[in-house]
C-alpha cells in the first residue's frame, strides 16, 4: 500500500501516520490517522453533473477524499497516484486503458472491474447471474421473469414466440445495453402477430403485473437502500382482448419523483423484508462481481411474497438516494481502511 506521506510527530509526541485512508480507530502504538484519499474518476458530463453533487463533494473534502477527475485526453499512466478509480465509461477504449492500468497498479481498486461490469451490457447475460437464485427460507422467492432473445429476422418472432409458450403481453427491450437512449426503447407487445413489427436483437420478456409499482433497490457495497418508483400499470384481460399491435412506451420508473408518499394500496407498496434483501444484495454482489449497482424489483400483483428481478443497472443513480453522500463516502473509506489494515497485518 502506498503511504501518501511519512510517519511524522505532532506536539504531543503522538506519532502521526499519514495514510491514504480515515482510520477512526487509532493505529498501531497509539498512532491518529490522517487521512487523505484520493478517488480518480472517468464520468461523463452528464454522470459528473447528476453524481458528483456539491453536498457529496463538500463531505468528501472534509472527510480527506480528493475527488480527482481523470483526463482522457493525457495517458493515465500519467496521472495519480491514485487509491481507487471510480468510473462509468463504456467504450472498449477505455476499458482497455483501465485494464493496463490495473495489471501495473493492482494496489488500485478499480470501482467496478470492467469485465464485471460487461455482464449488465447485455440484457440476457444480465439477468442469466439471477435466474437461479434460491432465497425462499429469507422471507421470499425471488426470480426473473421468462424471456426470449431475438437476435433477427422479425418475421420468425411470432412463432419463436408461440414455441416458447410465452404468455403475452410481452415487454420489448433492446438486447444491448450502452447508457444511449436507444438502449432504453421499451416496447409492450399484445399480441403475436404484432411482433414481427420489432427490430432485433432484442429480448422478449413477459409482463408481470406488480400494481404499477416498483422497487429499487440500491447498492452500494454493503450499504442496501429501497426506493418505490411508479412503474407501467398492470394489464388485465379487457386491455388484452382489445389492444392489438406494439406500443413504444417511455421511461417511467428512473425518474427521481418516488412513489414513497403516494396514496397506496399497503400490499402493493409493502416494501421487501430486509432480509431478503440483506440476501440479495450479498449474493448479487458475489455473483456480479460488482458493488455499484442497483436493481429493478417487482412483487407479483396478488402474491405476498413472490418478486421479479427485471432489470439491473450499473453506477445507477444514486445522486436520487436521500443520504447517498454519507453512504458513498464511507463506502470509499471503509475500502480504503480494510485495504490499510490488510497492508498492517499482511493479509
Ligand atoms: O435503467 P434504469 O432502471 O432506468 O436505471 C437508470 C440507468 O442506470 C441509467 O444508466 P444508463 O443505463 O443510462 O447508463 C442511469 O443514468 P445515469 O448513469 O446517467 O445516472 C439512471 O440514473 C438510472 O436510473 P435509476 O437510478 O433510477 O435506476
Ligand atoms: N417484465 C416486466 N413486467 C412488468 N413491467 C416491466 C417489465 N419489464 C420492464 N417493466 C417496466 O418497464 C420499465 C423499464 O424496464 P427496465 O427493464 O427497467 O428497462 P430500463 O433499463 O430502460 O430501465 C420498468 O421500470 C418497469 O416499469
Ligand atoms: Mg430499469
Ligand atoms: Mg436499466
Amino acid at each position: 500500500m502506498r503511504l501518501h506521506g511519512e510517519v511524522s510527530f505532532d506536539e504531543d509526541e503522538e506519532e502521526v501516520v499519514m495514510v491514504p485512508a480515515a482510520l477512526s480507530s487509532p493505529l498501531n502504538g497509539g498512532a491518529v490517522a490522517v487521512t487523505r484519499l484520493v478517488v480518480g474518476y472517468a464520468l461523463t458530463k452528464k454522470k459528473v453533473k447528476s453524481f458528483l453533487q456539491p453536498k457529496l463533494l463538500l463531505l468528501a473534502r472534509k472527510k480527506g477524499i480528493s475527488l480527482v477527475a481523470i483526463d482522457d485526453t493525457r495517458p493515465l499512466a500519467e496521472q495519480g497516484p491514485f487509491d481507487i478509480i471510480l468510473h462509468k465509461i463504456t467504450s472498449k477504449e477505455w476499458q482497455q486503458v483501465l485494464e493496463d492500468y490495473h495489471d501495473e497498479h493492482p494496489e488500485v481498486t478499480v470501482l467496478d472491474p470492467p469485465n464485471a461490469i460487461n455482464h449488465l451490457n447485455n440484457r440476457q447475460s444480465m439477468l442469466a447471474e439471477v435466474s437461479d437464485l434460491n432465497l425462499s427460507s429469507f422471507y421470499g422467492e425471488v426470480c426473473t421473469p421468462r424471456q426470449l432473445v431475438i437476435m433477427k429476422d422479425p418475421s420468425s418472432i411470432p412463432t419463436a414466440v408461440a414455441m416458447a409458450g410465452l404468455t403475452l403481453p410481452l415487454v420489448a427491450k433492446p438486447l444491448v445495453v450502452d447508457g444511449t437512449s436507444k438502449s432504453h426503447e421499451l416496447s409492450l407487445a399484445y399480441d403475436e402477430a404484432s411482433l414481427s413489427m420489432l427490430d432485433p436483437p432484442l429480448v422478449l420478456q413477459e409482463f408481470v403485473n406488480h400494481g404499477g409499482i416498483l422497487f429499487k433497490v440500491y447498492i452500494i457495497g454493503e450499504t442496501i437502500q429501497v426506493v418505490r418508483r411508479f412503474s407501467l400499470p398492470d394489464v388485465n384481460t379487457y386491455d388484452l382482448l382489445n389492444n392489438v399491435g406494439v406500443y413504444r412506451f417511455p421511461r417511467v420508473s428512473c425518474a427521481a419523483a418516488s412513489a414513497d408518499h403516494a396514496d397506496l394500496d399497503p400490499h402493493i407498496a409493502e416494501l421487501p423484508p430486509r432480509p431478503l434483501l440483506e440476501k440479495l444484495g450479498k449474493e448479487l454482489r458475489g455473483r456480479l462481481g460488482l458493488r455499484l449497482f442497483n436493481v429493478d424489483m417487482i412483487r407479483e400483483l396478488g402474491t405476498k411474497d413472490r418478486y421479479y428481478i427485471i432489470d439491473i443497472n450499473y453506477f445507477p443513480g444514486f445522486g436520487k438516494m436521500p443520504g447517498y453522500e454519507h453512504i458513498f463516502t464511507d463506502f470509499l473509506l471503509n475500502i480504503a481502511q480494510s485495504k490499510y489494515k490488510k497492508c498492517l497485518t499482511g493479509g
